[in-house]
């Protein structure tokens, strides 16, 4: 089985704060994987340093089993926390800049900036000016802009926040058929019905992965009915309570 992203042994630390302390891990093709745990955990943290825009005080990555050059940092789908969106140009603007600077051109860029429109509901909105926006539609155009090259791997940090339940349904629905076609993706979410959509899901303590497996057999694992009930645990332990 090929893997496209490998992170081995990962430690980052800033200022006197350990956040990631010999963290590894394994995205198997094709698999959505959620990385889950309290705030402040170091989610974010571990995404930017797999992505190449972190640099971990030490450990190895491999993309794609290679050591990651720029150009294969810069070939992935990544939707960062915060919309980095430019407020002054309308949609359709800011997806061909995205596309544009991952080297697509003409007709074919012209063509995927509709479909991916489409794929977030916002094919009606695309002359629109950015700043006129919700911050749903935001995030919807920051989730388009992470599809617009058709990624192999996809780096969402939080994608659904902020939206309503029946957008967030049909961006599941939408992260189901990117797998399909045989992306992987890595989802950072603190929404439970999520994670249990979920192939495998990792849970991120104190710096660490603690657990590591499908859903179902992590509730089994602890005990528990749900993925919440860990979490919830998690942060118990984490306050001391
Ligand atoms: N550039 C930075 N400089 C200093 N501290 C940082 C920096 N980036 C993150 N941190 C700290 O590292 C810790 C982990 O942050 P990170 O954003 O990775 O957590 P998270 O699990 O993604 O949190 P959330 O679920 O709230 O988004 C936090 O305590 C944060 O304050």
């Amino acid at each position: 089985m090929s893997y496209p992203i490998k992170g081995e042994h990962l430690h980052k630390h800033f200022k006197k704060q350990v956040v990631l302390d010999d963290v590894s891990l394994t995205l198997q093709e094709g698999e959505i994987y959620g990385l889950i745990g309290p705030s402040g955990s170091g989610k974010t943290t571990l995404v930017r340093i797999l992505l190449g825009l972190e640099k971990a005080d030490s450990g190895k990555i491999e993309l794609f089993e290679r050591r990651p050059t720029l150009n294969a940092f810069r070939s992935l789908g990544y939707m960062a926390q915060s919309d980095a969106l430019y407020n002054e140009l309308s949609a359709y603007q800011n997806l061909e800049f995205f596309a544009s600077i991952q080297g697509m051109h003409g007709k074919e860029k012209k063509q995927r900036i509709l479909e991916v429109a489409k794929a977030v509901d916002l094919d009606q909105h695309l002359q629109k000016n950015v700043s006129n926006f919700s911050g749903g539609m935001k995030r919807r155009l920051s989730l388009a802009a992470a599809l617009v090259h058709s990624p192999r791997l996809y780096l969402l940090d939080e994608p659904t926040v902020g939206l309503d339940p029946v957008i967030r349904r049909k961006l599941w629905t939408l992260f189901h058929y990117l797998k399909g076609k045989g992306a992987t993706i890595i989802v950072t979410t603190h929404v439970m019905d999520e994670v249990a959509q979920c192939d495998r899901v990792g849970l991120l303590s104190t710096g660490r992965i603690i657990a590591e497996g499908a859903p179902k057999a992590l509730t089994a694992q602890y005990g528990v009915s749900t993925v919440e009930d860990i979490f919830i645990a998690i942060e118990k332990e984490a306050d001391g309570n």
